[in-house]
């Protein structure tokens, strides 16, 4: 059976359900997820001066073949975006900064040093998002950044952080497609504090300080990113889920939630409703915690598919801004971009085919049975068949023939890395 005649098939299998395939598929390729840059470079980063790596995050694996330089990563980047269907967008952090061989501190970032990357994502059309880099630094050494006591130390953050909003804003201009410029912090304490309010007091005031400078909402989306717990930062993190929850709200902010920094059984399936009942918008870092934030890359598992059916049934699809975060340097890491990505959008095309109007009548007729029956059934409904013709389709390898594409890249140019 070909391909087409797979999908002739299982079409009509959806149709029964009032399901309109080609619709769907014409939505998905509408629909762009944000790959994050650093799972190509184990978070490193091209500054002159780089840190180790630092902030509570790790990475662990030695897969040969990570990319060195900016060309590099944008090489790897762009064989990953060849095997990946539709149209997407680029996470920049700002330790991918391009400076010419020269130190250039964080808080004096400027647009010119992601020119660079501006030309390549015209030339590749893609968008482009942000993140101040708030770690790896003799500045965070102590674990502390826009909460730390120090107010040299608090002023270079924030400063740095401005600068981002409006490195932020000339990639939405540029692009014509605004940046969501995300930010993070690693501040927090090993060990039980004895004053939890004092910091947080000082990131509200660091966050004020940040947002008070203007900076074109059309072309740069603020959001801020909360986190449970870091290596490190076991016992306290300034920057909880109910400091950004109320902060974002309050300030009309976007809540980025990473699905890696929760409690191990909480799941942000479960929050995406609820901030969408108070907000415009909200935005993702999917992740694959494996017993803490280990940033695996994200599988089609159940709460992937449960993400996925909270943005679609919700109608959220240009509400929820979903962007990747893992890093793997144990597997090759085109693979990991492609392996991540596309279990993301296949996630969305199980959720996209799934009669959710229907489901929902049943729960609201307590038809529990029969909404638990078909939920069940759903899952082994011809989704492969669906999936394989929209590869074709957006012109990207079927099936597994992208790892033989990946292969060939490992052999023809990432072996050749030092
Ligand atoms: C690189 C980091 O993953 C990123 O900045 C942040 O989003 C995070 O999730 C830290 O745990
Ligand atoms: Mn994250």
């Amino acid at each position: 059976m070909t391909i087409r005649e797979g999908y002739e098939f299982a079409k009509q299998e959806y149709e029964k359900w009032g399901i309109g395939v080609d619709d769907v598929l014409e939505q998905l390729s509408r629909l762009p997820i944000s790959i994050h840059c650093w799972q190509g470079d184990d978070v490193g980063g091209f500054e002159v001066n780089r840190g180790e790596l630092s902030g509570g995050i790790d990475v662990t694996g030695n897969y040969p073949g990570k990319a060195r330089t900016p060309e590099e990563l944008r090489q790897d980047l762009e064989k990953a975006l060849s095997l990946i269907p539709g149209k997407h967008r680029v996470n920049l952090h700002a330790i991918y900064a391009e400076t010419n061989g020269e130190v250039v501190e964080r808080n004096e970032l400027e647009p010119k040093h992601f020119a660079g990357w501006v030309e390549w994502a015209k030339q590749n059309g893609v968008g482009l998002d942000f993140n101040p880099t708030l770690f790896s630094h003799d500045k965070a050494a102590d674990g502390l950044t826009l909460a730390h006591p120090d107010e040299e130390i608090r002023k270079f953050w924030i400063e740095h952080c401005i600068a981002s909003r409006k490195i932020g804003a000339y990639f939405g201009q540029e692009l014509g497609t605004p940046c969501l410029t995300n930010i993070w912090i690693p501040d927090g304490y090993k060990d039980t504090p004895s004053d939890r309010l004092t910091p947080r007091q000082r990131l509200k005031d660091s966050l004020d300080q940040i947002f008070a400078v203007p900076v074109d909402e059309n072309h740069n989306v603020d959001a801020v990113e909360s986190k449970l717990f870091g290596i490190g930062s076991e016992s306290y993190v300034v920057g909880s889920h109910e400091f950004y929850m109320g902060y974002a709200l309050k300030n009309n902010k976007l809540c980025l939630l990473d699905t890696g920094h929760y409690h191990p059984t909480e799941t942000v399936s479960n929050k995406i409703s609820s901030m969408l009942l108070f907000s415009d918008q909200v935005a993702l870092h999917v992740s694959r915690p494996v017993r803490w934030d280990s940033d695996h890359v994200v599988t089609l598992d159940d709460e992937l598919r449960e993400i996925a059916h909270e943005i679609v049934r919700n109608d959220a699809l240009d509400r929820v801004m979903i962007g990747l975060d893992f890093f793997d340097a144990s597997i090759n890491r085109v693979a990991a971009w492609t392996i991540g990505t596309r279990n993301m959008i296949k996630a969305m095309l199980y959720a996209l085919l799934t009669p959710h109007a229907y489901l929902k009548q049943l729960q609201e007729e307590g038809n529990f049975t029969e909404r638990l029956a078909l939920q069940e059934e759903f899952k082994t409904y011809p989704f492969g068949a669906i999936w394989n013709y929209y590869c074709e389709k957006m012109g990207v390898p079927a099936k597994e023939a992208w790892l033989e594409e990946v292969k060939a890249y490992e052999r023809e140019v990432l072996s050749k890395r030092g």
